[in-house]
């Protein structure tokens, strides 16, 4: 995989720009082409990170019951459009073996698969498949729900329109009231 070109990136904004009849010399969007390869550094920095490596910091904790981590709010972009979908994840999962993870590990995994261009049906799946790589637990269950931009201010033109996926692993796939328990937490 190519690593990171800040140049190319200004080199297209301002071909972007030229494209779309603005000026790319004058005064307000002089340093744009800087300002956005900036920006997708940042934005797209997951790329260049692999998703497990969060996972790696387990505490050998007797705990073989849920821990969910819910609310944790995530900037991606699609794809498609190279624009923004934003919303929240819900990450739970049941340790087994000692193999607890940090709480902010979670959140991490999150942060790195989000940072890149996404579907959202990949960003949920990804996050469950690392943790039950990198942890081997007994479930997992991720949950997002995401407002996509390319969906409201655009195209189907459809403000307010949520769109939730999950991705169960484990126990969540076989034991309904095991499914049922952590998605009325979730909506609690
Ligand atoms: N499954 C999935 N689709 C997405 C996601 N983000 C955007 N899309 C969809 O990707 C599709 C791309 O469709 P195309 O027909 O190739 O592109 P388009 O002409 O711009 O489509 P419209 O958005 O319908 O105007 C659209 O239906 C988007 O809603 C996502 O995370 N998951
Ligand atoms: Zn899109």
């Amino acid at each position: 995989m190519s690593t990171f070109d800040q140049e190319k990136i200004e080199q297209a904004v301002r071909m972007i720009l030229e494209g779309i009849g603005d000026d790319p010399d004058r005064e307000g969007v002089i340093d744009t082409p800087k300002r956005v390869a900036k920006m997708y550094q940042e934005i797209f920095s997951g790329i260049s990170e692999d998703p497990s490596e969060h996972l790696r910091t387990v505490f050998g904790e007797d705990h073989e019951e849920l821990v969910l981590v819910k609310d944790i709010p995530f900037y991606s972009m699609c794809e498609h459009h190279l624009v923004p979908f934003y919303g929240k994840a819900h990450v739970g999962y049941i340790p087994k073996g000692g193999k607890v993870t940090g709480l902010s590990k979670l959140a991490r995994t999150v942060e790195t698969v989000t940072k890149r261009p996404q579907l959202q049906e990949r960003i949920t799946s990804t996050v469950a498949n690392s943790i039950v790589e990198m942890l081997e637990p007994h479930g997992v269950i991720v949950v997002v729900e995401a407002e996509h931009m390319c969906m409201t201010m655009r195209g189907v033109k459809k403000p307010g329109s949520m769109t939730i996926t999950s991705a169960v692993r484990g126990v969540f796939e076989k034991d309904e009231a095991s499914r049922a328990e952590v998605l009325s937490l979730i909506n609690r």
